[in-house]
Order: C-alpha cells, then sequence, then structure tokens
C-alpha cells in the first residue's frame, strides 16, 4: 500500500522533530523521523538528504551496512548528493577501503569543494600507503606531548604468517628476515572496554570494564559476519591443540583486490549469517583480550593520560604466543595495537611477545603463566629451572630477592661471581640479569649502593644492554641504558654508546617516530617512575 505524500506543513513539522533528536543525539528515534520522511516524501531532493542523514546515524550506531545501503540509495537517485558522498566516504574509510573512500571525496569535491573534503582525500592518500607499507610516523604528535587527537592508523600485516607453533596451538612466524624495531602488524580492535579505576580498584569496578569489553564484542560480531567469523577463528582453551586450525593470514589483511566482493557483501549483506555462540565468544574473550598497559610503552606512546583501564580484542595479536624471552612488542595507538620486532627475528621465527612482566625470576614466571592457564617452556624457562649447576643457586636468590630485605648490591655481586665461576655464557648471562633486573634496578637507583660495591659491579649501560639481549627493548631497560650512558658508564666510545641507546630506543618503541621526537620520548622515559615501566 502507498504511503500518502506528506504536506509542506507536516514535512516541516518532522524536519524540526529530527533537528531537536539530532541536537540530543537520539539516533534510533532520529532514524525512525528520518524513515518516515523517506517513506512520505515525493521530493527527490528531501528524499536524498533524509536518507543520507539516516546513512549518519545508522554509521553511529555501526550499523554499517544499512548506512552504506542507505547511501547507495540516495546516490542512485542523485550520483552526485554530496552528503550521501561524504557519507559513503567516511564508512568506506571506517573499514580500511581507503582508495573507493577517495573516490566519494573526489566526486564530492567536485561538487561543492572544501578545504576539509581536500584534507580527507589527502588523509585517505596517506592512510592508504601507510596500511601498504607499515611506516608509522607518530613524531609530530609525541612532540606535541600526546595532545590533541592520536594520529589516524591504517591496518597493516608484515613479513608474518600464523603456523602450528612449538609453544602452543598456533602462533605468528616471520617470513623473512626482521630489523629490531619494525612492524610486524598494526591490528584495529574489533572492541575495547574502557574505563578509569582508581588504583586500588575492587573486581567489582573491574567487571564493569569487562561487561563493556563483552556488550562492544557482541555487538560487532552482530553486526558484521566477517568480525564473527574472524572471532572465531581463535581458541576457547578448550579445544585439544591439534584442533585448532591454522588460518590463512591472508584474510587478516584487506587487500584491494578483495574490495568489490567485501563491498558487496557489506551492501547487499548477502555474507553467509554466522550465528552467534556468545558462551564460544565469552571464552575467546577469555583466552585472548589484551590489556592496553600491558605493554609498558603504552604507557608513552597510547594514552593521553584519561583513561587507565583498557581492555581489548585484537585478532591477529591473539595468534602471539607468550615467551619470557620475546622478540616483539606492542604499543596502543588509540583503538590500534602496532606490534614491533624488539629483537632482530631470523626468517621462520616465531613472532612472541611477554604476556606479564618477564623481569622476574623463573618462579615467579611460573605463577603468572599459570594464572594465564599455561606452563611456559621458553628456552629461559627451561635453562633457569633446569640447569644443574645454578638451580639450587638461583632458587636461595630468588627467595633472597622477595623475602630478605637485604643489600641489593650483595646479591647482584654474588650472582655476577656465579655466574663468572660457573663460566655462564654471554646469552644466559643476559637471562640471569634479566631474572634478577629489580634487584639490579634497586641497586642502580642508589647512590650509596653503587659507592659501596663500584668496583664489584658491572656498569650498568653494559647490564642494560646485556638485559636488552634477553628480553628486548623494553622501558625500564632503556632508562638504565639512558642513565648508565649518561653517567659516562657506558660500553664504548660516545658514538657507540649513542646507536646501542638509539637501538634500545627503537626496540622499546619501534620505529615509529624520527630522531628529534626519539630524544623527546627518552625524556619521558628517563621521568618516568621506574616501578611503573618494569
Ligand atoms: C592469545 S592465545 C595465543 C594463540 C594460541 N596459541 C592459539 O593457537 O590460538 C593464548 C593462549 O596460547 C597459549 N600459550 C601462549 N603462549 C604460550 C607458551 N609460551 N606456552 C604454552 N602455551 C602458551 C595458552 O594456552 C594461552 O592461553
Amino acid at each position: 500500500m502507498a504511503t500518502a505524500a506528506l504536506d509542506d506543513e507536516s514535512l516541516q513539522q518532522l524536519r524540526s522533530r529530527a533537528t531537536q533528536l539530532l541536537l540530543k543525539e537520539d539516533w534510533k528515534e532520529y532514524i525512525a523521523v528520518c524513515s518516515l520522511i523517506i517513506a512520505t516524501c515525493r521530493d527527490r531532493r528531501v528524499l536524498c538528504s533524509a536518507l543520507a542523514h539516516r546513512a549518519d546515524a545508522r554509521a553511529r550506531l555501526g550499523e554499517v551496512p544499512g548506512a552504506l545501503a542507505d547511501c547507495d540509495a540516495a546516490l542512485a537517485a542523485d550520483p552526485a548528493h554530496p552528503g550521501a558522498l561524504l557519507s559513503k566516504g567516511a564508512l568506506l574509510r571506517g573499514l580500511g577501503r581507503y582508495a573507493h573512500a577517495a573516490e566519494c571525496f573526489r566526486a564530492a569535491l567536485a561538487v561543492s569543494g572544501t578545504d576539509e573534503v581536500r584534507e580527507l582525500i589527502e588523509q585517505c592518500r596517506r592512510l592508504e600507503a601507510q596500511g601498504r607499507s607499515g611506516v608509522v610516523d607518530l613524531s609530530e604528535w609525541v612532540l606535541a606531548g600526546f595532545s590533541g587527537k592520536c594520529p589516524g592508523l591504517a591496518e597493516h600485516v608484515g613479513p608474518v604468517e600464523v603456523r602450528r607453533s612449538a609453544h602452543s596451538g598456533r602462533g605468528v612466524f616471520a617470513v623473512k628476515n626482521i630489523e629490531s624495531g619494525s612492524t610486524l602488524v598494526i591490528s584495529k580492535a574489533v572492541a575495547i572496554g574502557r574505563g578509569v579505576l582508581p588504583d586500588a580498584a575492587d573486581s567489582g569496578e573491574k567487571m564493569v570494564v569487562w561487561k563493556d569489553l563483552v556488550d562492544k564484542v557482541l555487538d560487532a560480531a552482530e553486526k558484521c559476519p566477517r568480525t564473527a567469523s574472524l572471532i572465531y577463528t581463535l581458541s576457547t582453551g578448550e579445544e585439544p591443540e591439534d584442533d585448532l586450525t591454522v588460518p590463512d593470514t591472508a584474510q587478516f589483511k584487506q587487500e584491494p583486490d578483495d574490495l568489490d566482493d567485501a563491498m558487496t557483501t557489506v551492501t547487499t549483506g548477502s555474507a553467509p549469517k554466522v550465528t552467534l555462540d556468545v558462551d564460544k565468544i565469552l571464552k575467546v574473550l577469555d583466552v585472548n583480550c589484551l590489556t592496553e598497559d600491558a605493554a609498558p610503552s603504552a604507557n608513552l606512546l597510547g594514552s593521553n593520560g584519561v583513561v587507565n583501564c583498557g581492555v581489548g580484542l585484537w585478532i591477529l595479536p591473539a595468534f602471539i604466543n607468550h615467551s619470557c624471552h620475546p622478540n616483539a612488542r606492542r604499543s596502543h595507538v588509540g583503538d590500534h595495537a602496532i606490534v614491533h620486532a624488539s629483537r632482530d627475528i631470523k626468517a621462520g621465527e616465531e613472532i612472541t611477545f611477554a604476556y606479564f612482566n618477564v623481569l622476574m625470576p623463573v618462579g615467579k614466571r611460573r605463577e603468572a603463566a599459570r594464572a594465564w592457564g599455561f606452563e611456559c617452556k621458553c628456552d629461559r624457562c627451561r635453562f633457569e629451572a633446569d640447569d644443574a649447576i645454578l638451580r639450587q643457586e638461583l632458587a636461595w636468590l630468588e627467595n633472597e630477592l622477595f623475602n630478605g630485605g637485604g643489600d641489593m648490591g650483595a646479591l647482584v655481586v654474588r650472582l655476577e661471581e656465579k655466574m663468572r665461576r660457573s663460566m655462564v655464557k654471554e646469552r644466559r648471562k643476559a637471562f640471569l640479569r634479566a631474572s634478577f633486573w629489580s634487584a639490579y634496578s634497586a641497586l642502580f637507583d642508589s647512590d650509596k649502593l653503587v659507592r659501596k660495591w663500584g668496583r664489584r659491579l658491572p656498569g650498568e649501560a653494559a647490564v642494560a644492554e646485556s638485559v636488552a639481549g634477553a628480553v628486548g627493548g623494553n622501558e625500564s631497560v632503556l632508562r638504565a641504558m639512558l642513565r648508565g650512558s649518561n653517567n659516562g658508564n657506558g660500553c664504548g666510545n660516545r658514538l657507540e654508546v649513542e646507536d646501542k641507546v638509539v637501538r634500545i630506543g627503537r626496540a622499546t618503541y619501534g620505529k615509529v617516530v624520527k630522531r628529534q621526537a626519539m630524544r623527546a620520548l627518552f625524556r619521558l622515559t628517563l621521568d618516568a617512575d621506574s616501578n611503573k615501566s618494569l
């Protein structure tokens, strides 16, 4: 049955009502009013505007397929409708389809060009290039003290592949040699639950953040079949390891060739409908969520000091296993996780990052791994737990570290001498220094202890360099390197030391800033509370 056309007065009333709802940001009601105008209006211009406005409102609610369908309906009636072109461009940009988004913005520019639209086209060009190359430059943002909106990023999958892992189930592997600091993966969160929690937040307050995440993930999965099917590639922690299928890494990339197919799927909603298995998704979240602050560099790179608790789901990074001898780290910028190499990585090597603080002795690390539900069998854990000569001594030192309350200088000197007498090789020395890092840090933090034990201690920068070899770049280690080199306690001549500092800086933060901004990060690192950055 045809709906009766609106007279001018009724149309005017509906428009006023829509404006009120827009101001109140009541998107559901706004969509209802737009729908009424669309169903009853005979004027092509008004119809197209109503469709474009409904598209914007649907986009705000995350109803992307519906929003795109509205834009397409408006553009079918008026191919040069600026509002519909801008809305469609924004939607495609949000989907990471930068070339298609730029086409829409260019068409909008031809009709009613503004500098803002020019900037949108330029932004799409930048994001497309960054998504292809993985090259990120956060210098301006860092130099501006992280003020303002954080820079937009495009997703990127570097030279990595998901394969079966000796650690557990599937893991992510390098497919070519990778230099320390290089970006491996940039991944946009499916969703992030965030909150500002007091230091002594109770579990109830944390549950609020968790519930926020769960609601957002379920919503995202419900609205997008592709998101749901990507979530189902992740482990629930219950499958036998051999039953875990290895996904094709290509599905995590948005290749330009796939765009038309993907677009058809999005606009027609013709993708196979995925039935939500809420129980399964909850288990997936339990095993695969990452916190934004777990990677210490998130403290500097990610937050503007507003959010202090963020937990989210990033699909490809969720395939990365833990190691206490990791070769990668992640930082969080806005909704994106950037995973970078924190040591040089050889082709074929598994990429791992630390799920928890690995600058601790093996006993504490085992407790942390148990809380995650696994037993870590990385080479560092095996050495520390199984070495027949050192095992007892290490257990004694670990007990002394946590329960002795004694002189950390004495502990460090005892460990260094034990390693010298037992002719422990450099690599393993680095493992042990990393394990007793808190003793080294406490010692180097105290001028009195350094004076007392001076001659029997290795230099702070030399220890930092050695530990960076074991755990990769790390804020706390970088801080020691910076302090050690400033004190003239470096390892090598001035240029060599400077080079080492920059290398550990890149290993810590990734190659995401130019030299000048790196210096700003160094200043922040030196000022950072050493405990917080462990
Ligand atoms: C985020 S998932 C990592 C990807 C997982 N291996 C897979 O196949 O889906 C985390 C789970 O992987 C396993 N895992 C990660 N690192 C491990 C390690 N070093 N040793 C044993 N299991 C590990 C644990 O079961 C952990 O709960």
